[in-house]
């Protein structure tokens, strides 16, 4: 409690020596009993009670989120398990036990708000850090890689996944036309229809920042890092039959499992790790190190475990404290400096443009975004702040992107990666997601699948075959 006008002792009687219970208007002056009643026969210009109401009620809403509109959240902490000092010196990153709180927010990429919270998709799962040097933020996505690498991409990409604008119904050609015009998206799209676009759970899902992120230690030396946050309990997931059937009883299901979780004190908890880049990497590799459109071999690039997320409480008014979160890219601490690719460069713009609009010119005064912790770092004369002495002295690496290499990786994860039942549930969700789009499009896409693997191509092509039949 701090009021300027008051000191907080004052301010505390105030409080207590209040009435309770006695309602009022907005500038604390209480309300009478007509005014509340009824307004029949009255003028109702004068009625401050009213008034107050009506208007608050007019602009109660923010505008929902451009993306990623649905969504629910909770709280708890980041505890480091690992020093990983020696590659980036992010004090939330030092000091074994430390504990950061963190908020978090789980979101569906495509399904707009309010509607149903199973459908397959793109989900994003997004961090905020608290740290003692300020807030650093992951907004991550389900899937290691993302849809395209290109930022230009990005509109149509969204404009594909939403409603046919005519009918106002989702629409599979656009989805599928995007497809066939940029290949690079099947990567994501493999791992989405095969289990990953349906978790069991928000406490299954996994979250990966999929940017290549410069760090740089004490010493100034550069590396760079992916993250890998993955559920303790595994990735799981639901069927495409499994989830049409709580669907039909629980369109919240994923909101409401996580909130019960939670509150009976069954915490859901992720591994938090780290892939590490280092420059002798980036001269051999190039680009492909940040291609988000990739992923970085676990076999050259292992996981390095530093910390555990723990979610722990449950927000008490989701408004203020999910719906009003804002996070963005370009939230960043001492020690990590963004990531060189142009998908960043666009972000950085894009979240903290859209939350001016979203939220308006204070977004960061907003209490869940407020950091906790502000530099206090004064010069000898009251007054006259200082800069902050950062032994940064290296800006972003400039890198040169080339176009994308579409199909290997892809093929890799059809080959390699999935099991046999996975491959088998990702040929039924692909016939199913393609059979409503024109014979031309599922013709283009049946030879993108081949490009990836010719059993690929030849079982969905079968299977829509016998689709068509029926
Ligand atoms: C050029 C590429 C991209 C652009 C322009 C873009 C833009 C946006 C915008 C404008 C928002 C809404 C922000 C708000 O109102 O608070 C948003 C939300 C989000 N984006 Fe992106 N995005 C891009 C790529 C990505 C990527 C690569 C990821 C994941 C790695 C991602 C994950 C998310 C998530 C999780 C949210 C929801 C955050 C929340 O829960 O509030 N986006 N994006």
């Amino acid at each position: 409690d701090w009021h300027p006008a008051v000191d907080p002792a004052l301010l505390r009687q105030i409080r207590q020596d209040s009435p309770a219970g006695l309602m009022s208007v907005s500038n604390g002056a209480p309300v009478t009993y007509c005014e509340v009643n009824s307004t029949l026969n009255k003028p109702l210009i004068r009625n401050s009670f009213l008034m107050d109401h009506v208007t608050s009620m007019d602009r109660e809403r923010t505008c929902v989120r451009t993306v990623h509109g649905q969504g629910s959240g909770a709280f708890g902490f980041f505890k480091v398990t690992h020093d990983l000092s020696h590659i980036c010196k992010a004090s939330f990153l030092k000091e074994i036990g430390k504990k950061t709180p963190v908020a978090a927010r789980f979101s569906s990429g495509i399904a707009e708000k309010g509607g149903s919270e199973l459908s397959r998709e793109i989900r994003g799962f997004a961090l905020k850090f608290y740290t003692d040097e300020g807030i650093f933020d992951i907004p991550g996505i389900v899937t290691p890689m993302f849809v395209v690498k290109n930022p230009l991409y990005f509109v149509e990409f969204i404009h594909a996944i939403r409603k046919n604008p005519a009918l106002y119904l989702a629409d599979p050609m656009k989805l599928w036309d995007f497809v066939i015009k940029y290949p690079e998206a099947m990567h994501t799209f493999l791992l989405m229809f095969a289990d990953r676009g349906i978790p069991l759970s928000f406490a299954n899902m996994p979250c990966y920042n999929v940017h290549s992120l410069q760090v740089e230690n004490e010493a100034g030396e550069v590396h760079f890092i992916r993250f890998h946050i993955e559920p303790f309990e595994g990735i799981k997931h639901l069927t495409t039959a499994e989830a049409q059937k709580i669907n039909a009883a629980d369109l919240d299901y994923y909101t409401r499992e996580l909130y019960n979780r939670i509150k009976k004190g069954d915490y859901p908890r992720w591994n938090v790790s780290v892939q590490i880049v280092s420059e002798e990497d980036v001269q051999k590799h190039g680009g492909l190190m940040f291609d988000v459109t990739r992923v970085l071999p676990k076999c050259d690039f292992p996981l390095h475990l530093l910390g555990e997320i723990v979610l722990n409480r449950n927000p008490t008014n989701h408004f203020a404290e999910i719906e009003q979160l804002a996070f963005c890219p370009a939230n960043l601490v001492n020690g990590i400096l963004g990531a060189p690719d142009k998908v960043y460069e666009a972000r950085r713009f894009a979240y903290a443009d859209a939350q001016l609009y979203r939220l308006g010119p204070n977004v960061q005064k907003i209490p869940v975004n407020c950091p906790l912790h502000v530099p206090t770092e004064y010069s000898e004369s009251p007054g006259e702040p200082v800069s902050y002495e950062s032994t940064n002295k290296r800006g972003l690496l400039k890198i040169k992107e080339e176009e994308p290499y579409n199909y290997d990786q892809a093929a890799e994860l059809y080959e390699n990666e999935l099991t046999g039942d996975e491959r088998t549930r990702l040929h039924e969700n692909l016939i199913l997601a393609i059979s409503p789009a024109s014979e031309f499009v599922r013709e283009r896409v049946i030879e993108i699948l081949e490009m990836i693997h010719p059993d690929l191509a030849y079982q969905v092509a079968k299977g829509l075959t016998s689709t068509m039949a029926e």
